[in-house]
């Protein structure tokens, strides 16, 4: 069972990353997990840097059905499938930010592969710039449960342990709790943001 400190980190999480402009024009979508059935999902349309826990809808992980009423975000098929396939995965968060947005349509490629930088180490279980961390890209989709079988089935051979970039539209990633799924988005950003400049800078 999530606690409500888990519900009130998310929602400090939320005015940290509105404050950064990662979640402009009610862009993003926030949820942390209640239990193995239930996660806690931003209502659609809200100004994700604004947002009170009265926001936050109770979404069933099995089916996406929201007891409420109201309307849970539009990509809800996406945080529960994170919620399906990684036990462990307690918080998601999904941010429009400039380079993820930019560097994932300048990579053409199905994955972004990061190294090199010394801050892949703030993922969980990176030990050295050495190692290559790969980034899957998915091809964005208005068919929010045609998106999130494309993920699953990749999913099934690929793990995707922090995230993934959503072609010309955004990342979303997690962590184990909100803190760790903070400190993913903070990190992921800051190699967006080297590796779009290297490539800038080195013509690539
Ligand atoms: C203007 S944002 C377009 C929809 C989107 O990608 C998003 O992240 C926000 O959707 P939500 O339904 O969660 O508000
Ligand atoms: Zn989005």
């Amino acid at each position: 069972m999530t606690d409500n400190l888990q519900l009130h980190e998310l929602v400090s999480a939320c005015h940290w990353l509105g404050a950064k402009g990662w979640a402009p024009a009610t862009g993003g979508n926030m949820s942390v997990r209640q239990d193995a059935d239930w996660c806690w999902l931003s209502e659609s349309g809200k100004d994700k840097g604004n947002l009170t826990s009265a926001d936050f809808l109770q979404v069933s992980i099995a089916d996406n059905h929201a007891p409420s009423g109201r309307k849970p975000s539009a990509e809800t098929g996406l945080h529960t499938l994170i919620y399906r396939l990684y036990p462990q995965a307690h918080a998601v968060l999904h941010v429009h930010t400039v380079n993820a947005t930019v560097l994932s349509r300048v990579e053409k490629s199905a994955t972004l592969q990061l190294n090199g930088y010394e801050m892949q180490k703030c993922l969980r279980g990176q030990t050295s710039h050495l190692d290559t961390v790969p980034m899957a890209i998915f091809d964005n989709d208005q068919d929010i449960d045609a998106l999130a079988k494309r993920i699953e089935d990749y999913a099934q051979t690929h793990p995707l342990p922090y995230g993934f970039l959503l072609r010309g539209h955004g990342l979303t990633c997690w962590g184990r709790n909100v803190a760790e799924a903070r400190r993913h988005l903070e990190g992921l950003e800051f190699l967006f943001e080297c590796e779009l400049q290297r490539r800038l800078l080195e013509r690539l």
